[in-house]
């Protein structure tokens, strides 16, 4: 049996991938390539297309056995969705809905969702747990909310079963050095920090320092990718246990402000980055920590790779083994 990755050939769902094929696990990926690259897909058989084109979603289920889905595809920019929330709609939502349709009609109902920290909003309480109040902030969290719902109730009205993964911040590269974080544009903290420190960058800007934070800068949890993808097998295994629906944050449960993250780039890096403080962006909640007790008592999920030293330097390894990307 096949599991479908979607989304795979993309940052998060590439190294899902790897950790699948080191299982022995049989992958079948569709991507559309907007984001990913086809050297990210390390394995498996890769389907170049759209989640919403129905016809080739039935095809794939149809060309391949697949028991369970990962669902990774999806635009994922918090600044993106706060300008072109039509967009999010579309692909997340519209997207979303398509592909439990397609598993609908193939029987294939086990499905592992990528949700994010994003569907909290402000949090009300730190660190965050699962059952805390759900309001977005940005468009993006909103779609990503409203498909965590639709899954819900197609597990109401179809008997389907998911696991909902909830991620902090993802960052760092797998150790083989063969794959790592690589947007066009680059959006996020840590690559464009090191892109900096490789001179790429000018600067750093710091969006805000006006938040009811130490330093007055955003506060995030960052996690290992290769912590998140363990996550996703062992979310596989549940629900081939034929265990219950379940949501689950994975987060370190430390939060560092942008500043902090600047600091310690510098010293993993041992390179001057220049730091510019700006306005702050639209949609950005001042603090996210995942409590991840629950991934950890359930899941038996045990993230190894919890420093954010020791993240920065993985995603250090890459950007500087590949400053181009998968273009170099
Ligand atoms: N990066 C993070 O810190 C983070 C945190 C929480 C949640 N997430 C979620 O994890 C998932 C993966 O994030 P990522 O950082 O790897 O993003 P990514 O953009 O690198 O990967 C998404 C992949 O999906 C593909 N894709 C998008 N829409 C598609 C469609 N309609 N049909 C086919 N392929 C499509 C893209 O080409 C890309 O390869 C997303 O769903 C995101 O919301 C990410
Ligand atoms: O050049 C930059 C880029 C980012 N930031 C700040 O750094 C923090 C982290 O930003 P970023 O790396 O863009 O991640 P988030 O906006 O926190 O979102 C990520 O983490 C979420 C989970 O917390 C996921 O859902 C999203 O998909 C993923 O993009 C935020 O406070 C940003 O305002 C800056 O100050 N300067």
């Amino acid at each position: 049996m096949a599991v479908l990755v979607t989304g795979g050939a993309g940052y998060i769902g590439s190294h899902a991938v790897a950790a699948l094929l080191e299982k022995g696990e049989e992958v079948v990926v569709v991507d559309n390539l907007q984001q990913g690259h086809r050297e990210a897909v390390t394995g498996g058989r890769l389907y170049e297309g759209d989640l919403r084109d129905e016809e080739l979603l039935d095809r794939i289920f149809r060309e391949n056995e697949i028991d369970s889905v990962i669902h990774f595809a999806a635009n994922s920019l918090v600044g993106e969705s706060m300008k072109l929330p039509g967009k999010y709609y579309h692909n997340n939502v519209y997207g979303t809905l398509c592909l439990l349709e397609a598993m609908n009609r193939a029987g294939v109902k086990r499905i592992v969702f990528s949700s994010t920290a994003a569907t909290y909003g402000e949090p009300e309480s730190v660190p965050i747990r699962e059952t805390d109040r759900t309001e977005p902030t940005n468009a993006y969290g909103e779609t990503k909310l409203a498909m965590e719902k639709m899954i819900r109730w197609f597990e109401t009205a179809h008997e389907f079963r998911y696991v909902s993964l909830r991620y902090f911040n993802a960052a760092g590269a797998h150790e083989s050095g063969k794959i790592g974080e690589d947007h066009d544009p680059e959006t996020h903290l840590i690559p464009i920090v090191l892109q900096a420190a490789l001179g790429q960058r000018p600067h750093v800007s710091v969006f805000g320092e006006d938040y009811p934070t130490e330093d007055g800068s955003c506060v995030r949890d960052y996690i290992h990718v290769s912590d998140l993808a363990d996550a996703h097998i062992l979310a596989v295994e549940r629900l081939r246990r034929g265990e219950a629906s379940a949501v689950y944050n994975l987060g370190n449960g430390q939060g560092f402000s942008v500043k902090q993250v600047i600091d310690i780039a510098r010293r993993v890096t041992g390179r001057d980055i220049p730091a510019v403080i700006e306005p702050r962006r639209s949609g950005d909640p001042a603090v996210l920590i995942a409590a991840s007790d629950k991934a950890r008592a359930e899941l038996g999920w045990n993230p190894r790779r919890s420093e954010l030293e020791a993240i920065i330097a993985s995603a250090w390894g890459w950007h500087r083994a590949r400053p181009q990307g998968y273009r170099g």
